[in-house]
């Protein structure tokens, strides 16, 4: 749950600009889906977001304040590889976080807080249908149930902002499915602030409450050298309110009375 502002950013690397005159302004629990051609920098837009990259001039603020240099724990993210640690089991993959974040100059919780991390750990790998694995290995999951992992990975540390770069990309249409469901109902229950990166657009009208679309285009109509990508559409989807008008006619509908033929 967290406001975003991004400012005027532009980046360019090597002379080469990668994004130029990048403005958006994202309220708290919105699900923004990034669209756009291969290689426009949608990825490099995310990483800008979680600060692993730095843009070249412009801002970014979240809730107001210039945004951390580096990576902090309020920002999750998710990528299409599954990113979870293999030499640790299913729980173990969940505690970790919690670990890191204990203090402790082994980076290791004990007794109690262990016992509540642990505990904690199983309660999210029931939610997510993975509590009869929680002692296997990553290795011994499908790719969909490991992308589960990952996603509750990223959650594990209750981020404001949560950050997925083409998710499911690598996932079967029947389980991206299940994945969306699942990752709706996430969204839904702790209304994080959320940004996809997706070349499925099915899949970002489906799940975003707005769509942005990235493409290179120049602001005087082409003719000057290489120009960065830039949001060339910002589509919002308002779909609390539609599916609230849709339910509300569904009503209206349900409560008329039936007509007849002879009403024509
Ligand atoms: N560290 C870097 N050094 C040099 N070039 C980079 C670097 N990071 C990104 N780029 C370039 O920036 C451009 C945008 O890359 P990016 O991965 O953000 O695109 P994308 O829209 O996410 O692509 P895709 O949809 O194929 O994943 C590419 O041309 C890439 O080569």
């Amino acid at each position: 749950m967290s406001t975003v502002d991004v400012q005027n950013i532009a980046l360019s690397i090597g002379g080469v600009p990668i994004l130029e005159r990048v403005n958006l302004s994202v309220t708290s629990g919105e699900f923004c889906a990034i669209v756009g051609a291969s290689g426009c920098g949608k990825s490099t837009f995310l990483r800008m977001l979680l600060s692993q990259q730095r843009p070249s001039s412009g801002a970014i603020l979240i809730d107001g304040e210039t945004v951390a240099p580096e990576p902090t724990p309020d920002r999750g993210i998710v990528f299409q590889k599954y990113s979870v640690f293999p030499h640790l089991t299913v729980a173990g993959n969940l505690v970790l976080p919690a670990d890191f974040a204990s203090g402790s100059p082994l980076a290791r919780l004990f007794g109690a807080r262990r016992r509540n991390a642990r505990a904690a750990a199983m309660a999210m790998l029931e939610k997510i249908g993975l509590g009869p694995h929680a002692d296997k290995y990553p290795a011994q999951l499908s790719g969909g149930q490991q992308q589960r992992l990952a996603i509750a990975q990223a959650l594990s540390m209750k981020p404001k902002i949560l950050l997925l770069d083409e998710p499911f990309g690598a996932l079967d249409p029947g389980i991206r499915a299940d994945m969306h469901e699942l990752l709706s109902g996430l969204w839904k229950e702790t209304r994080m602030t959320v940004f996809m990166v997706t070349h499925d657009i099915g899949e970002a009208f489906k799940l975003g409450t707005r769509v942005l679309v990235f493409d290179k285009i120049r602001p005087d109509g082409g003719k000057a050298g290489p120009a960065g990508a830039t949001i060339t559409y910002d589509l919002k989807l308002d779909r609390e309110q539609r599916r609230a008008r849709a339910l509300a006619g569904a009503a209206l509908v349900a409560a008329a009375p039936a007509r007849t033929a002879n009403d024509a």
